[in-house]
């Protein structure tokens, strides 16, 4: 019998690149990892190597092939990526002008503030669905234009070129035939009319970004050119594209308007399916592409928490009060109550709905009796309570409650803590049997541009769930550590916080 065939997708995140072989059914084949270099070359600047990123992919998808046993069966590639890093490079050496300026970077923070004194927030947002922050692409673009030397003269002349990393690999893959991104992508650069599905002149004109340095925009599954390098002497379709939390939409098979998914990793990215409309949040969640298919976008709203298991990461490696993130889980379960203890785990400031860059991190409620299993429990806690935060201004945007949460992402194999979202949320709460949903979204993507599956619906009857948990927790328990959260929230935020 002849295998059906299999996918290779390409998940290029903040601190690693990834790549996962991934068989007709959803199922992880093989899979291989590398983390890569993250630089800080001033404070609140975050950059990365692009060739680095580039040799680490190209590394891991070679071992993925190999592991996986055999290349013939290998239909083509999905990619996913890291979303707003901004890459410029040279079309002609194909070699990059400056580091890779990574999302988290804030070094463009009095440009954004300037335009806001100047009263452009509420045009950008009209257009993009994003806030003026340093956090998208746009000022990063300008911001190199303006440092390197001649960068601006030579992107007018068309001599540069602009991506985010999905473009940039796209660009290594295809050897320099290819300079494309996808809709989910652009979405992020606050440069792309979401409403319009184009690179918006008047956001080109505002930022000082030249039209000749940008990518072709096209579907999330679509043709973006075939991969001939960097795959161990193969060639193969690069057929799916997006951004790494709107693939994780897709693998959640969240299809329906009100379906939610949130992915806990070192921070925590929730999104909402809006359908066909790009509802505008009234709560400060932003409005993005959720998937392009077949030139028809699908729109979501969606809401950041900066730090999720960056506090675990932090009671292990600042507070050394665990040996592993783990261990966390026995430590909560091990209280039957959270005793008043909270963390506000603020540590580079609050997300969505609160968008406090100045607030910081405070641990509020300690005794003499405190101890690590208090804190511990605050740290999951605090992922639990934020969460809570967005899908009520989900529900709010939505005009009603959704009905349930898919999570996924490293700290949902801590069984505690989807009991705790459960509970606190007041929602099942669904883990799926894969929660290497990312990859699987852009494997998704492209399994439908090469025909492996026909329609969205024969992806979301291939979700499985492994994990459902339904709300246990005394309703005035709840509301009572509600308040708790609510009040620590209120001491950490400044003056400055818009939310
Ligand atoms: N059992 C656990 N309980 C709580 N947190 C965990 C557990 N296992 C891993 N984590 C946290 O999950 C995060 C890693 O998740 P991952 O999805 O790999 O992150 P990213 O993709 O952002 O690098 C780390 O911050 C780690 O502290
Ligand atoms: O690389 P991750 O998984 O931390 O995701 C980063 C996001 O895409 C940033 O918007």
């Amino acid at each position: 019998m002849t295998e059906k065939p299999r996918i290779l997708a390409i998940d290029q995140g903040t601190t690693s690149s990834r790549a996962i072989v991934f068989n007709a059914d959803g199922h992880i084949v093989a899979t291989a990892q590398q983390e890569f270099r993250q630089s800080f070359p001033a404070d609140g600047w975050v950059e990365h190597d692009p060739e680095e990123i580039w040799q680490s992919t190209s590394e891991v998808c070679r071992e993925a092939i190999h592991a996986a046993g055999d290349t013939f069966a290998l239909a083509g590639i999905g990619i996913t990526n890291q979303r707003e890093t901004t890459v410029i490079w040279d079309r002609a050496s194909g070699e990059p002008i400056y580091p890779a300026i990574v999302w988290q970077d804030r070094r463009t923070s009095a440009v954004c503030r300037r335009l806001r004194d100047q009263g452009q927030e509420e045009m950008v947002s009209e257009r993009t669905g994003l806030l003026l922050d340093p956090y998208f692409s746009a000022t990063k673009v300008a911001w190199i234009l303006d440092h390197v030397e001649d960068a601006r003269e030579r992107a007018e002349r068309g001599e540069l070129a602009f991506g985010t990393i999905d473009s940039w690999l796209i660009w290594k893959l295809t050897d320099g035939a290819v300079h494309a991104t996808d809709a989910t992508n652009a979405s992020r650069t606050m440069l792309f009319n979401i409403h319009e599905q184009r690179w918006d002149s008047d956001l080109l004109q505002l930022f000082g970004v030249p039209e000749a340095l940008l990518p072709e925009v096209k579907d999330s599954a679509a043709d973006f050119g075939t991969a001939v390098r960097g795959i161990g002497g193969r060639e193969l379709p690069i057929a799916g594209v997006a951004g790494d939390q709107q693939a994780a939409l897709v693998g959640q098979a969240c299809f329906t308007p009100g379906m939610v998914k949130s992915t806990y990793g070192t921070g925590c990215f929730a999104l909402m399916n809006t359908g066909e409309q790009a509802v505008r949040s009234r709560n400060r969640l932003l409005t993005t592409v959720g998937y392009r298919i077949n030139g028809r976008t699908t729109y979501a709203v969606e809401g950041s928490i900066f730090v999720a298991g960056a506090a675990v990461q932090w009671l292990r490696d600042k507070l050394g009060i665990v040996r592993s993130a783990a261990e966390t889980e026995g430590l909560a379960a091990g209280l039957e109550s959270n005793r008043g203890v909270y963390l506000v785990p603020a540590f580079t400031g609050l997300g969505a709905p609160y968008w406090d860059p100045d607030a910081r991190g405070a641990l509020i409620g300690l005794t003499r009796d405190t101890g690590r299993a208090e804190i511990a429990r605050a740290a999951l806690e605090a992922v639990c309570y934020q969460t809570r935060d967005l899908f009520e201004a989900m529900a709010d945007d939505a005009g009603e409650r959704p009905a349930a949460l898919r999570v996924d992402g490293g700290m949902v194999v801590n069984g505690w803590l989807v009991q705790a979202l459960a509970d606190i949320v007041d929602v099942s709460v669904e883990r799926p049997a894969v929660v290497e949903t990312t990859a699987l979204g852009a494997a998704r993507l492209a399994g439908l541009q090469l025909g492996l599956f026909s329609r969205l619906d024969d992806v979301a009857d291939a979700w499985r769930r492994d994990v459902a948990c339904e709300p246990a927790m005394d309703p005035r328990d709840r509301e009572r550590a509600l308040r708790g959260w609510r009040a620590a929230v209120e001491r950490v935020r400044s003056e400055r916080g818009n939310g």
